[in-house]
């Protein structure tokens, strides 16, 4: 590795003989003593015997799965080193900072000075630290310290490595006032990696802005807004790494998820927690969250729009609500040879209470027999009965009873609700009186009637609708920490749903408000936090790029103008220039031979295209035999073009890029500014070169 002067110092192996004064050979043997250690940490665990332990079969499942967790949890990984950096402290740290401190375990590696950072922790016979998880307090100054804040760090080591062997190292001596602060050369190769395959992991080279997210406490929700290539994906997956590490009992009982926009970006970050060792996150699409009903139609944008509209919540309310009448008939229970009567006014009174209370439809339906048995028990006891708890549910379940909180107090079934609001004209327009305009009720309501739910084809949007009545009915269970990818495309009503799954929890929230392409797109992170029912979320910016070269960030940039004003453009980090073309082209051979021409290099290329024009290059690519992919499958040394409809193009990266007909990308959107950022998303995916092809003119905002 080359060593400008003013970077770090960065070594490279001076030869293969492992001599005492030669460090990556020292670094070497704590790395195959620490896969040792792993393996005896496994083997001890694999050879628990169980059967003395348990009493029942039950337990012996339950406790088998855990330990072949355990197992899977101690793998070493073949492609990658157990540890990527080292901190050489000044002092012993204090316990405060242990591994495990703020989290369930405490250990006691605050005692050594000298500390191996990897993935998870490696310990000797003894007990000993030999690798300390990333995530450990103590492992915080690797990402944190600097030449300003050496955090008591004297020196930090960065490795280089080759599959799971170290190739290389470099050190940065924080406290030495005499050695210049540089950027690291080990970063820039990481980050100029070629790509194939899925995502990876970036916890060897987080940076200091990014640590701050990753690392920020469990109860506050965070927002990130982030151009293109900022690693907002990145960070967003491994907070959940880190909040699970740290407060590992309490989201183990109340759940994680990950939320991204369709199942070929899911499928694109799935390997990265568990290449973090983080196995048990679930990963779903905002549809997958509400698929109460099979989504079987579209709707028009401007159907969409009011739809996922956060005005709908209240004409939802509304209409859940509309159920419950007041009694005018009094509740008669008849009991062995007495009478017992509550009168209207004191039921009214009891359903005004449960109205107030906040609760449920559901719950309150629930609630209203017993709250009628107790009236009438409160009779009894005042005509000197003793009833007790039986008598109480007894009066509960009797016919009169049952009979009057069916007429009160209806169940409501959440889809037929729904699609009562849709199909009829005067039920729609007496629950939206105030609140939708008679246009807006037009545009939502579907032309001809349907027969029931199962046939209806519902929408996307409807779907949603459908969630929102269900959580009035009955509330939606929360879970312990919400990250939601790609944020900006949420309707109102959608950002509800997602945080209506988060209500006892907290949210992370990654978008890029130049990226918003459905027509109800996010206009401000406040509104947005708004409607997740997080508005005292906290929202960060990132602005360093990882991904996109800087010839072509500036290129693409020129659109933000038009798409998004007020954002900063990205700065990249990236020190090589990449390879940027415009080119105008004949036909799709041209578009064809600039795939070929790229594939040339190592690493993957995608061709994205307006949707319309993906058939066309279909046909073409397949003439001139190349194999390609859809997005979502994951490319292979043998098959590395990816054809991409400019539609499925959001947060994904190829290490090449050819950009078809950039006009044809905005005219695919029903208007100009959508287009433009459809544009901005495509012209943002390339690592390392981008070759723009035309045979249309360029749109004005580009030249
Ligand atoms: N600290 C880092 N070190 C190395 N690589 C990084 C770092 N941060 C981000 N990257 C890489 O940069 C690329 C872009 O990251 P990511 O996809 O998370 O960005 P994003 O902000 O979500 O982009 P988009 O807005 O396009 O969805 C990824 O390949 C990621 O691994």
């Amino acid at each position: 590795m080359s060593t400008p002067a003013d970077a770090p110092t960065a070594h490279a192996p001076a030869s293969d003989d492992p001599t005492a004064d030669d460090p990556l050979a020292r670094e070497r043997s704590h790395l195959a003593a620490s896969r040792s250690a792993l393996r005896a940490m496994r083997e001890d665990v694999e050879s628990l015997d169980i059967r003395d332990v348990t009493a029942n079969w039950v337990n012996a499942e339950v406790l088998a799965r855990q330990i072949e967790d355990r197992i899977k949890a101690l793998a070493d990984l073949s492609g990658t080193p157990l540890f990527f950096g080292r901190l050489d402290y000044l002092h012993a740290p204090g316990a405060d900072r242990a591994e495990g401190a703020g989290g369930e375990r405490p250990r006691p590696e605050a005692a050594y000075q000298t500390l191996h950072i990897g993935r998870r922790h490696v310990h000797d016979a003894d007990g000993d630290p030999m690798v300390i998880d990333w995530r450990a307090p103590v492992s915080q100054p690797f990402y944190r310290a600097s030449k300003k804040d050496p955090m008591d760090v004297g020196l930090r080591r960065r490795f280089g490595y080759t599959g799971g062997d170290l190739s290389a190292y470099e050190d940065e001596h924080l406290s030495d006032p005499a050695e210049a602060a540089a950027t690291s050369k080990l970063l820039q190769q990481e980050i100029e990696r070629p790509r194939v395959g899925p995502m990876r992991d970036i916890v060897a080279t987080i940076q200091p802005e990014q640590d701050e997210i990753v690392r920020s406490g469990l109860t506050g929700t965070v927002c990130v807004q982030g151009g293109p290539g900022t690693g907002k994906t990145a960070v967003g997956l491994h907070r959940v790494a880190y909040l699970l590490y740290a407060h590992r009992e309490r989201l183990a009982r109340t759940g994680t998820l990950v939320i991204g926009p369709n199942k070929s970006f899911l499928h694109y970050i799935e390997q990265v927690l568990p290449a973090l060792g983080e196995l048990t996150v679930r990963q779903a699409t905002v549809d997958d969250l509400v698929a109460h009903v099979e989504v079987r139609g579209a709707d028009e944008a401007a159907a969409a729009v009011v739809k996922g509209d956060a005005r709908m919540a209240q004409v939802l309310r509304r209409a859940v609500y509309a159920h419950v009448t007041m009694p005018a008939e009094p509740v008669v229970v008849v009991r062995g040879s007495r009478r017992w009567r509550v009168p209207a006014y004191e039921l009214e009174e009891i359903v005004r209470e449960l109205l107030d209370r906040g609760i449920r439809y559901g719950a309150a339906r629930e609630a209203l027999p017993q709250r009628i048995a107790h009236a009438v028990l409160v009779q009894m006891e005042r005509a000197g009965e003793a009833p007790d708890d039986r008598v109480q549910d007894a009066v509960a379940r009797n016919a009169a009873v049952k009979a009057a909180v069916k007429a009160i107090w209806p169940p409501v079934d959440p889809a037929k609700l729904v699609l009562r609001l849709l199909t009829d004209a005067e039920f729609l327009a007496a629950h939206a009186e105030g609140v939708l305009t008679e246009e807006e009720r037009a545009t939502i309501l579907w032309d001809r009637p349907v027969r029931s739910v199962k046939a209806a084809r519902w929408s996307a949007a409807d779907a949603v609708l459908i969630d929102e009545a269900t959580d009035l009915v009955e509330r939606t269970h929360s879970l312990g920490h919400v990250v939601l990818d790609e944020a900006q495309d949420l309707s109102p009503m959608q950002y509800r749903a997602v945080g209506r799954r988060c209500t006892t929890g907290s949210a992370t929230v990654l978008g890029d408000l130049a990226q918003g392409t459905t027509p109800w797109a996010t206009r401000t992170w406040q509104e947005a936090l708004a409607h997740l029912g997080k508005g005292e979320g906290v929202i960060e910016e990132l602005t360093a790029g990882f991904r996109v070269p800087t010839d072509v960030i500036a290129y693409a940039s020129r659109l933000l103008p038009h798409i998004a004003p007020d954002l900063t453009p990205v700065a990249s980090v990236r020190e090589n220039p990449g390879f940027f073309e415009v080119r105008t082209s004949e036909s799709d051979a041209d578009v064809v031979a600039a795939c070929a021409e790229l594939l040339r290099h190592e690493g993957s290329t995608g061709l994205i295209a307006a949707d319309a024009r993906v058939p066309a290059l279909a046909g073409a690519l397949t003439a001139a035999g190349l194999t390609y992919l859809s997005p979502g499958q994951e490319t292979t040394a043998e098959t590395r073009l990816t054809l991409v409809p400019a539609s499925l193009a959001k947060g994904l990266e190829y290490d090449y890029v050819v950009l078809d007909e950039p006009r044809a990308v905005v005219d695919g959107e029903p208007d100009e500014r959508t287009g433009l950022r459809r544009l901005y998303v495509s012209l943002t995916r390339a690592v390392s070169g981008l070759i723009v092809t035309h045979t249309t003119p360029l749109p004005a905002q580009l030249t």
